[in-house]
């Protein structure tokens, strides 16, 4: 039985999680962490790591950029794997991420579901191969939604750039007037309203034609199951920071 320390567990991903994991026969929940306390039937949730005493055999993180210092001290110090799927990071977040998975197996994605990794796959295939086709993504989430744009929208703004040398800008919303669009920039929008999951559009315009590829997440479930299948796989791993796309058997 695998004990899993689930971070953000009053949140919505970490109660969608916690009944995951309470409906499977591979996992249990050790202990949660989150702003505040909380005895629970069958586990603690604390607001302070150091007082978190009980065995985990890894970390699942859904709670925000502000834990990331804690999250990943607790990997350090408990010498457990970490799944790291809060978004919001800026580079510097990210680089403390590389320097702990030194010691500790870390994978960090924006969007643990199957479809989304599959679609950053295929985003980056056609913008090598639409070359020349101008980019926008177009992103949607609920009300409750903190951070703009999506960690998704930023993992496919990545990839359709990497297939363009990086030569990509990113551009957020528009509005006022200009006289023409710059062919290298990738408008990145955000709609927030209602309970929207996730859905994400990658649209490749050209003249007189558009490809488009999208995402539709129909329950925040996907994302624990894919947080669940990287927890299992890192288990067993020494160290080091493990590609989401490893994981789930993405190309090559
Ligand atoms: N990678 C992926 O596949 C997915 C990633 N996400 C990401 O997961 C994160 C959580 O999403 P969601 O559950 O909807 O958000 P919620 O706001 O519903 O939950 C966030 C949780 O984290 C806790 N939290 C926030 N800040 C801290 C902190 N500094 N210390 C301790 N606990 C903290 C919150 O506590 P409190 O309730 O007291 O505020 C809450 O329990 C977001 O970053 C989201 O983008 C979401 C879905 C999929
Ligand atoms: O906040 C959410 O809900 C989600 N956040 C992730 C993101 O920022 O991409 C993943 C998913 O879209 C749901």
């Amino acid at each position: 039985m695998i004990r899993v320390l689930v971070s953000g567990a009053t949140g919505a991903m970490g109660e969608v999680l916690i009944d995951l994991i309470k409906k499977s026969e591979d996992f249990k929940v050790s202990a949660g962490f989150s702003k505040e306390d909380k005895v629970c039937d069958e586990f603690t949730i604390y607001s302070d790591i150091k007082k978190i005493k009980e065995k985990s055999d890894v970390i699942i993180d859904f709670s925000s950029k502000d834990s990331l210092d804690s999250i990943l001290s607790l990997a350090l110090d408990k010498n457990i794997p970490l799944v790291i799927a809060s978004t919001g990071f800026d580079d510097k977040d990210l680089e403390k991420i590389k320097k702990a998975s030194e010691k500790v197996p870390i994978v960090q994605s924006g969007n643990f579901s199957l479809g989304v990794n599959v679609m950053v796959y295929v985003s980056k295939l056609l913008s090598k191969l639409l070359d020349g086709f101008e980019i926008e993504i177009i992103e949607a989430h609920h009300n409750k939604k903190r951070d703009a744009p999506s960690g998704t929208a930023n993992m496919l703004f990545d990839a359709v750039n990497e297939a363009r040398d990086n030569k990509l800008s990113k551009l957020y919303g528009r509005e006022g007037f200009s006289d023409s669009r710059n062919p290298n920039e990738v408008g990145i929008h955000s709609l927030r309203a209602g309970s929207i999951n996730g859905d994400h559009e990658v649209v490749f315009a050209g003249l007189d034609e558009v490809v488009s590829i999208s995402h539709h997440a129909q329950s925040k479930k996907i994302f624990a199951i894919g947080a669940l299948k990287a927890a299992k796989y890192i288990l067993d791993k020494e160290n080091g920071l493990i590609d989401i796309k490893e994981i789930l058997n993405i190309g090559e």
